[in-house]
């Protein structure tokens, strides 16, 4: 047996490298990140405090080296590795953007680079970082149309317009990488293919930190704010922490600022803002379990769809509800159904002689002991259509995992984000049964 290859010698080898804080796995001995440590210190960054590492809830991801205390500065990267508009408009492309009409979107000049770069291969400055970014990605407008009918229905509005979305940003693009057929000896059509886009915009999307550039000439209005930044763009999301990151103008660098302290070996992570968990996985291909922003919505056929169809004023109630924007955005949470949805319904179940009432409910007074039982019976009514429906949820997702194993990766997201809106329907369901019985 060769040393180092036995039994003994990977478990030690796992033991070095598992940490006990996180259950992380230390992966910088990769090449890919070997290759990047390189790149990243030839523009003059070595990190000191992170380490690339694989984590059981999180998948990969930084660990910190040592502990970190409050108001430590985590990372700092200074602008050399940043790849901005900036990096687009000073390459080879930049002589085709500035002359194309109408301007192309920021948007489009960072991922036509990136695809340009990804297609040079060996012969792109850029390599070690590209070969760090994941293959493919798990974002709605990636999933099969199957899976994606299997998400919440207001989901699955978002993510088919996402999907319209990037297909035209494809179509309306195509002239444009038309005209950089010069740069390349294969036709640029086998190039700027749509899958190759679709990486390129979901590698922005999903990686690129908030660095606002003032508004050029050679762009199109939309606003120039993203900004790839290799390495910091392994730091994974939590909705429980608090960071300060921004380009500091005096050190030129992107600095993010611990605003909690981390032990040794703790996964470290950034929070990319507070979103619910339909806008992470539309945003960002992932779901956040126990996220406090997390909340199932209510679209608006189930919100009438426990009321009497008698209700002469039912349409008159509707439009009001309309013209004070409490139609859209009504949701159950973990503490319980929103002060808009139980507004909303408190409105719909006035009766005939309450009607004139309305603008008070809208000012959250209390009209009668009847409209406040009648609408958290008819809210308990929804949220328990929404159990349901969750259970039913779970059980095809489960059935589909069974039979479509090529497919099980990006159900088990979808079984994940049901999983979690039934938690939230249950805690939802036990706060309503509390507010009911003072009614009792
Ligand atoms: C900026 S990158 C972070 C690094 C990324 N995990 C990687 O391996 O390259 C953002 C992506 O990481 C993943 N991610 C971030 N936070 C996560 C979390 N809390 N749980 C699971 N995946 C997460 C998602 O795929 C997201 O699109």
């Amino acid at each position: 047996m060769q040393k180092g290859r036995g039994r003994t010698s990977r478990m030690r080898r796992r033991k070095r490298f598992k940490s006990s804080e996180s259950g992380g796995v230390n992966e910088s001995y990769k090449s890919e990140f070997i290759a990047l440590r390189k790149w990243l210190k030839d523009r003059k960054f070595e990190d000191t405090n992170l380490t690339p590492a694989r984590f059981p809830g999180t998948g990969r991801g930084l660990m910190s080296k040592t502990s970190l205390q409050v108001g430590q500065m985590i990372i700092s990267l200074p602008e050399s590795c940043l790849l901005t508009t900036d990096t687009v408009i000073r390459s080879y492309l930049g002589a085709y953007i500035t002359k194309w009409q109408p301007p192309p979107s920021p948007l489009l000049a960072l991922c036509t680079f990136l695809v340009s770069e990804k297609h040079a291969g060996d012969q792109s400055p850029w390599k070690p970082y590209l070969e760090t970014l994941p293959e493919a990605y798990t974002c709605p407008v990636c999933l099969e149309p199957e899976v994606v009918n299997l998400l919440p229905r207001p989901l699955i509005t978002k993510a088919q317009e996402q999907r319209a979305w990037v297909q035209k940003f494809f179509t309306s693009s195509r002239d444009f990488f038309l005209s950089l057929q010069p740069l390349f000896s294969q036709a640029v059509g086998s190039i700027f293919t749509y899958s190759a886009l679709l990486w390129a915009w979901c590698t922005v999307n999903t990686r690129a930190v908030y660095l606002r550039h003032r508004q050029r000439r050679c762009f199109s209005v939309e606003p120039d704010t993203c900004a790839l930044a290799p390495y910091l763009d392994l730091l994974n999301h939590s909705p429980d922490v608090q960071v300060k990151a921004a380009f500091n103008e005096e050190t030129r660098c992107y600095e993010i600022r611990a605003a909690s302290g981390y032990r040794k070996h703790e996964e470290v992570f950034i929070c990319y803002g507070p979103h619910d968990n339909h806008s992470l996985l539309l945003e960002y291909g992932f779901v956040s379990t126990g996220n406090p922003h997390a909340c199932v919505y209510v679209p608006r056929d189930i919100l009438v769809k426990y009321l009497p169809s008698a209700d002469k004023q039912m349409n008159k109630k509707i439009s009001i509800l309309k013209d004070h924007g409490f139609i859209d955005n009504l949701t159950f949470g973990w503490d319980g159904p929103s002060w808009r949805l139980l507004t909303a319904l408190k409105l719909l179940c006035l009766q005939a002689g309450e009607f004139t009432c309305w603008k008070k409910v809208l000012l959250g007074e209390i009209i009668s002991n009847t409209n406040e039982k009648t609408s958290l019976d008819i809210t308990q009514k929804i949220c328990s259509y929404f159990i349901e429906e969750s259970n039913a949820m779970l059980q095809k997702v489960s059935h589909m995992k069974d039979e479509e194993v090529a497919l099980i990766n990006h159900l088990t997201l979808v079984e994940t984000l049901w999983t979690e809106e039934l938690k939230i329907l249950q805690a939802s369901a036990a706060v309503l049964s509390n507010l009911q019985t003072a009614f009792t």
